[in-house]
């Protein structure tokens, strides 16, 4: 863990110590990108949500620009440093591809370590350990070098929390896909045991504790009340398709109404 960087966030601070709402903004882009008419903006978008109460804004500039591109993660970097100092900028994808880029000319609070391929459908697993170790500790460690947070996407998975501890890194972000699908089941209590015995074993080596995937107003409120620890929730596609419905205001008042209830 980098003892450059606070372990709490300003985000997390934001949010009095709760968790923080770091809204992904990926699906406005993808949205946008199917006519050359510049809307929806993903500006717009996440000022809209800053607005409301959002504490952080998070992009996934995947390789194939499907959705978010270059212009955005840099248009979003200046609007946050001119106007929303003290929101985080969360940037995701894997440091192995295109996301080096970014850390270095932009230096976000966070990148989020994220091991997809160019071609995937969507992000559905985390980093594997030993394996991923030895490529990712020089960019852990360079990424921190520039003053930003690293955190790592990984499976509810108790026994990796070490190596990510050994990587350096400061935070993992757990991918919450297998607790959201098995949401309102009868598995529902054993798997939402898992991440809490994963959120606890972070915990233990001194990580911080992330989540997202698939979270959404129905599921958030049982997850951020079981797992232990969680300083920052990013919510993209779940969230944008509610603020087709509600808009951005009432979405993000909706979702930070889901976080209070947590920890009412
Ligand atoms: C890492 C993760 O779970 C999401 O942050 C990711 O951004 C989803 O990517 P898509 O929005 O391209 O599905
Ligand atoms: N890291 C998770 C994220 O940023 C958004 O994931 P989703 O809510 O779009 O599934």
């Amino acid at each position: 863990m980098n003892p450059l960087i606070a372990p709490e966030s300003n985000a997390h601070h934001a949010a009095g110590g709760r968790c923080a709402l770091s809204v992904n903004v990926n699906k406005v882009a993808l949205l946008r990108n199917t006519r050359h008419l510049g809307i929806p903006s993903v500006l717009r978008a996440a000022e809209a949500c800053l607005l409301a109460g959002a504490q952080g804004i998070t992009v996934h500039p995947r390789p194939d620009a499907r959705h978010v591109r270059t212009q955005d993660v840099h248009d979003l970097a200046e609007l946050l440093r001119r106007d929303w100092p003290q929101v985080e900028y969360n940037i995701e994808g894997n440091p192995t591809q295109n996301l080096m880029d970014y850390v270095r000319e932009l230096r976000p609070h966070q990148v989020t370590f994220v091991p997809d391929s160019e071609d995937q459908f969507t992000s559905d697993h985390g980093w594997q350990f030993p394996a991923d170790m030895a490529r990712l500790k020089p960019l852990v460690a360079e990424a921190q070098a520039l003053g930003v947070r690293v955190s790592l996407f990984m499976d509810p998975t108790p026994e990796a929390m070490a190596y990510v501890a050994e990587l350096g890194a400061d935070r993992v972000e757990l991918y919450t896909e297998t607790y959201a699908s098995t949401h309102g089941t009868a598995r529902q209590a054993e798997v939402l045991a898992g991440f809490t015995r994963t959120a606890q074993a972070a915990l233990a080596v001194g990580l911080g504790v992330n989540a997202g995937h698939d979270l959404n107003r129905d599921n958030l409120a049982d997850f951020l009340r079981a797992v232990p620890g969680v300083q920052e929730v990013s919510i993209g596609h779940a969230l944008i398709a509610d603020a087709l419905e509600l808009g951005y205001t009432e979405t993000v008042r909706e979702y930070q109404r889901c976080i209070q209830k947590a920890y009412a």
